[in-house]
């Protein structure tokens, strides 16, 4: 398999504090990798930094077999899609569901202006909303409906790579369940490349192909589903498996985790 991401001694410092310490990181082609680690290990700050968002210090990005540079092209900046926690950071107030995904469409070149309606409607119904959305703003929408659109604005360039740092986590337990199988269906239906973040191991355990484990900077290991769920590298893996208190009722069908007495 082909790798879609390689990380090479990645650093970032925020002053004087170490937030990513020397962070090697592969993500094979058509794989969800599920980023775990307490809150503060630098989840975030890698997913950033993998975006283009925070300039690391040192290490190197690749994308497929391109070095991606401080300065990103627009190409490049296209190739990674983030969706964030709060969806209202990537759908702007002011503009019409129909102006925020036909902009990104537009500026990318996706499409031209006469195929734009129909390839709106088209994203809509792959995050299971109707064409009628077109005319509404985001403020209209529940949570849960505005991070659908904000992963259909994302998907609409064709990134890829997506990266969803802790998506379901502002939202209802009953929402998030569906937003994380929509997240399931598409990375099925489109063959996905996912780096998907997430302090709730029963979510992680949903989606993810690997996991990854960071802890004050550093990533500690990187396993897959089945070895870090049953057999875990570190004893940092155990004690956060082991501090999951009853875990999670079936997320989705199969994805039931129950921890080990
Ligand atoms: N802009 C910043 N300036 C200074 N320190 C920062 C900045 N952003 C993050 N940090 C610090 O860097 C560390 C890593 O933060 P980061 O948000 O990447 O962690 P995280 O694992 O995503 O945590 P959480 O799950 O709480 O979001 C934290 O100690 C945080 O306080």
């Amino acid at each position: 398999m082909e790798l879609a991401l390689q990380v090479n001694n990645l650093t970032v410092h925020y002053g004087g504090f170490t937030a990513l310490d020397r962070i090697n990181l592969n993500l094979q082609q058509h794989t969800t990798l599920g980023l775990v680690g307490e809150s503060g290990s630098g989840k975030s700050t890698l997913a950033r930094v993998i975006a283009g968002l925070i300039t690391p210090d040192e290490g190197q990005i690749l994308l497929g077999a391109q070095a991606l540079n401080k300065k990103r092209s627009r190409e490049q900046r296209k190739m990674i899609q983030m969706i964030f926690q709060n969806p209202d950071a990537s759908l702007n107030p002011k503009h019409s569901i129909r102006q925020i995904l036909s902009e990104a469409l537009l500026f990318h070149k996706i499409v031209g202006s006469t195929e734009v309606e129909k390839r709106c409607k088209e994203l809509l119904s792959r995050v299971h909303m109707e064409a009628k959305a077109l005319d509404r703003y985001p403020h209209e929408f529940s949570g849960g409906q505005r991070q659908r659109i904000a992963i259909a604005r994302a998907l609409s360039v064709e990134p890829s790579l997506l990266i969803a740092d802790e998506p379901t986590s502002a939202l209802d337990v009953s929402v998030q369940r569906s937003v994380l199988e929509l997240f399931n269906t598409l990375k099925a239906e489109l063959n996905l490349t996912m780096l998907f973040i997430s302090h709730d191991l029963g979510v992680i355990h949903a989606i993810s192909d690997t996991v990854a484990v960071m802890r004050q900077g550093k990533l500690v290991e990187i396993s897959s589903k089945d070895q870090f769920f049953t057999r875990p590298e570190t004893e940092y893996s155990r004690e956060l498996l082991s501090a999951v208190p009853k875990m999670p009722k079936s997320i989705l069908s199969g994805g039931l985790y129950e921890p080990r007495t």
